[in-house]
């Protein structure tokens, strides 16, 4: 039997154990909550708000005493762990969030961008981790500490024949270069027709058979690089170039029947695809209105109205834990109807990926970590504000699964910031020049 297995099908069987094995933790989570009293279930639902708080709060004042240490890492921690305690609608004192722009500072390459450290090489990830970091604290000391022009002639330096980024010099060509690379140009309002040249191209190369984006031609389709490319193409104005319908397609079948999603397919849901596939949802859901022009989704927006598997229990909110998650396709009257079951992704978020103490985690059994951290949260914010009309309307009760008091600050899911900060950086550099 092995020796005519492909390497495909035994990941698929592998996969296939390991998936039962976490389904079956799952579902003894979710058994215990179908059948605990309801004042009991309420509180199983609560976002930990202290808790988190003081988990991240905790991990900023260690990383900014220890500053020193060689790793590079440091400016994504500090971005998982800002944008955390912003999506929580919290702030940082004042010495700490100097701290951190001085320690953002000394990775700032004297020829522009950002390195993991203090006299690191400069790389696109952590680029965009300073940039969006110093975004989430906002102010005029830390959005001008950014310079501009530099990091304009590093974007360039990064750009490669093809039009497609690298992500540090001589570094490897990849979807997460074009996103990243594009994403810091377009909020410090340094995109141009130069750095635009060439990325929709080597994007849409990256669309496979099954719909969703992989990381470089001839990969695998992954949420990574799915949220990364389709971002990417709507910053550049591309998106129509890309089969909308097949990628709606495959990212709708990721969201598996544990109600979280998984990152492609045969593999595990894990909490912090809950921001990478859920983001994509929010992206195109943000298509769909822009200039109320519909894109490219008609094949799967012409179905009838369907039910999108929740029920109401007695909180409003609740669901039925034995039902997979459907997907509705259209209501037929030009509005979005949900194509994702976020009421089940929250229940993932909150019962599975949450940790009582404080952090959120992959799937039970994991350790919390500010990674997972930060995209959880950053999930659960878009599921909360998934059926809103437009920004400014506040969520329905019965869109926030557990006490109202869950709601998170809602994000720009172009680049994953507050959107309160977005809009102060969108201000701050549309009256900026780069020189
Ligand atoms: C902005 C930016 C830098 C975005 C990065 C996007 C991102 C998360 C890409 C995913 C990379 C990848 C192929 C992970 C697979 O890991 P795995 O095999 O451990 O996980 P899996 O089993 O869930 O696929
Ligand atoms: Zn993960």
């Amino acid at each position: 039997m092995d020796s005519v297995e492909s390497s495909d099908q035994r990941r698929a069987t592998v996969s296939q154990r390991e998936q039962w094995m976490v389904q079956d933790q799952v579902f003894q989570i979710y058994d215990i909550f179908a059948n605990i009293p309801h004042k009991t279930r309420t509180l199983m639902l609560e976002l930990q708000r202290d808790n988190h708080i003081e988990y991240l709060t905790r991990g900023l004042k260690q990383l900014s005493s220890s500053f020193v240490v060689l790793d590079a890492n440091r400016p994504w921690l500090c971005y998982w762990i800002l944008h955390s305690i912003a999506l929580l609608g919290e702030s940082i004192d004042y010495e700490l969030e100097n701290n951190v722009i001085d320690f953002l500072k000394h990775c700032q390459d004297p020829n522009g961008g950002y390195g993991g450290g203090p006299g690191q090489m400069p790389h696109l990830a952590t680029t965009y981790a300073a940039v969006n970091s110093l975004i989430t604290l906002g102010g005029r000391r830390a959005l001008s500490s950014i310079n501009r022009g530099k990091l304009y002639a590093f974007l360039r330096g990064m750009k490669d024949p093809s039009g497609a980024f690298r992500m540090h010099d001589a570094g490897e060509i990849d979807v997460r270069a074009c996103y990243t690379a594009i994403s810091v140009a377009s909020i410090l309002n340094i995109l141009d027709d130069e750095l635009i040249k060439g990325v929709g191209n080597y994007i849409l190369s990256c669309q496979t058979y099954e719909g969703g984006i992989a990381g470089e031609p001839g990969s695998e389709a992954h949420g990574g690089y799915t949220f990364c490319g389709l971002a990417a193409m709507i910053l550049i104005n591309e998106a129509n170039r890309l089969d909308l319908a097949g990628l709606l397609d495959w990212v709708v079948f990721r969201q598996g029947v544990e109600c979280g999603f998984q990152g492609r397919t045969n593999k595990l849901v894990d909490g912090c695809y809950s921001f990478w596939q859920g983001g994509v949802f929010a992206l195109l859901k943000g298509l769909h209105s822009v200039d109320g022009e519909h894109v490219a989704l008609s094949d799967a927006e012409e179905g009838d109205s369907a039910t999108d598997g929740t029920s109401e229990g007695e909180d409003g909110n609740s669901l039925e834990t034995d039902e997979t998650c459907h997907i509705k396709q259209g209501v037929g009257d030009g509005e979005m109807a949900p194509l994702f079951h976020s009421v089940a992704l929250q229940q993932y978020i909150i019962l599975c990926s949450q940790e009582q103490e404080g952090g959120f985690r992959d799937k039970p059994g994991k350790a919390r970590d500010y990674y997972h951290t930060c995209y959880c949260l950053s999930g659960l914010s878009v599921c909360q504000y998934s059926q809103s009309k437009d920004e400014h309307s506040p969520p329905l009760p019965r869109a926030v699964l557990g006490p109202y008091s869950n709601l998170l600050e809602p994000v720009h899911p172009l680049y994953n910031v507050v959107l309160k900060q977005y809009q102060e950086a969108h201000e701050f550099f549309s009256s900026q020049s780069t020189s």
